[in-house]
C-alpha cells in the first residue's frame, strides 16, 4: 500500500459504491461480544461475505514489506483504534476483491466502525451502510469469553491487561459509533448474553423484521 496519506479513500469526497452497488451491515459490540460467532452463522445461511476489520489489520500487519506493520501491532496491543486511513483503504480493497472475483455484493463489515472518524470517512468515501448490527452484552461476561478464548487464539490482545484497555476504548471510543447510529434509527440492537444458538434466534428474528431472510429459504428444492 501507499504511504498513509496517498491511500486513496483518505482524500475522496464521494462513496465508490452506492447502495445499489453494495449492501453494508456494520456490526458492533464489545470485545467478545460473539461478532465474530454470529457472522459465521449469518455467512452460511444468508450468503453475505464477512469483512473484520481486526483480521484485515492483523493480515496487514504480517504481511511482507507493509510499513504500517509495526504501527498495527502496537494499536492492538494497547487495544486502541489504528489510523482510519489504513483501516478504510484495507476495507475498500477487500470490498472491490469480493465483489470481482467472487460476485459478493452484501458485506458484514465486523468490528468497524470503532471511532466517529472512521464512520464517516468510510459513509463519505466507500459506501453508505444499511444500518449496524449491535450485539450487547455485559463486561463480565465477555471478559470470561476472552480469556476462555485467549488459552488457544493466539492473539496478542486476549490477555488481563489488552483486554482492560480494549473495555476502555468500547466505552469511550466506539459506544458514540452506535449512539449516532442508534439516534438515526439505524442499530439492530441484540442481546449477546445467552449462548450462541439463542443470540442467533433473535439476530435472525430482528432480520426478518427487516425483510432480509435466509437465501436457503428461498430456494426451490428440485425433486
Ligand atoms: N453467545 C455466546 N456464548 C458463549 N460463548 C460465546 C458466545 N459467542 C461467542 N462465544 C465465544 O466467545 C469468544 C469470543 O467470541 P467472538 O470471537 O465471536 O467475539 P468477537 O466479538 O468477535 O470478539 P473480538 O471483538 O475480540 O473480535 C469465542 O471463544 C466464542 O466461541
Ligand atoms: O476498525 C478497527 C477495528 C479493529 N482495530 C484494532 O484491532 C483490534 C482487534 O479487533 P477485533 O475486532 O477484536 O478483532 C482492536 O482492538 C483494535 O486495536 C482497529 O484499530 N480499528
Ligand atoms: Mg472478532
Amino acid at each position: 500500500m501507499p504511504a498513509i496519506e496517498q491511500l486513496p479513500a483518505t482524500n475522496r469526497t464521494k462513496p465508490l459504491f452506492s447502495p445499489s452497488d453494495a449492501t453494508v451491515i456494520f456490526v458492533l459490540g464489545g470485545p467478545g461480544a460473539g461478532k465474530g460467532t454470529q457472522c459465521a452463522n449469518l455467512v452460511r445461511d444468508f450468503g453475505f461475505k464477512h469483512l473484520s476489520a481486526g483480521d484485515l489489520l492483523r493480515e496487514e500487519q504480517n504481511r511482507k514489506g507493509s510499513e504500517f506493520g509495526d504501527m498495527i501491532k502496537e494499536y492492538i496491543r494497547n487495544g486502541q483504534i489504528v489510523p482510519m486511513e489504513v483501516t478504510v483503504q484495507l476495507l475498500e480493497n477487500a470490498m472491490k476483491s469480493a465483489m470481482d472475483h467472487e460476485n459478493k455484493h452484501k458485506f458484514l463489515i465486523d468490528g468497524f466502525p470503532r471511532k466517529m472518524d472512521q464512520a464517516l470517512k468510510f459513509e463519505e468515501a466507500v459506501c453508505p451502510s444499511a444500518f449496524t448490527l449491535f450485539f450487547d452484552c455485559p463486561e463480565e461476561v465477555m471478559q470470561q469469553r476472552l480469556l476462555e478464548r485467549g488459552k488457544t487464539s493466539g492473539r496478542a490482545d486476549d490477555n488481563e491487561e489488552s483486554i482492560r484497555k480494549r473495555f476502555k476504548t468500547f466505552e469511550e471510543t466506539s459506544m458514540p459509533v452506535v449512539n449516532y447510529y442508534k439516534e438515526q434509527g439505524k442499530v439492530v440492537w441484540v442481546t449477546a448474553t445467552a449462548g450462541p444458538d439463542e443470540v442467533y434466534k433473535v439476530t435472525k428474528e430482528k432480520f426478518a423484521e427487516r425483510g432480509i431472510v435466509p437465501t436457503s429459504s428461498t430456494t426451490v428444492k428440485s425433486s
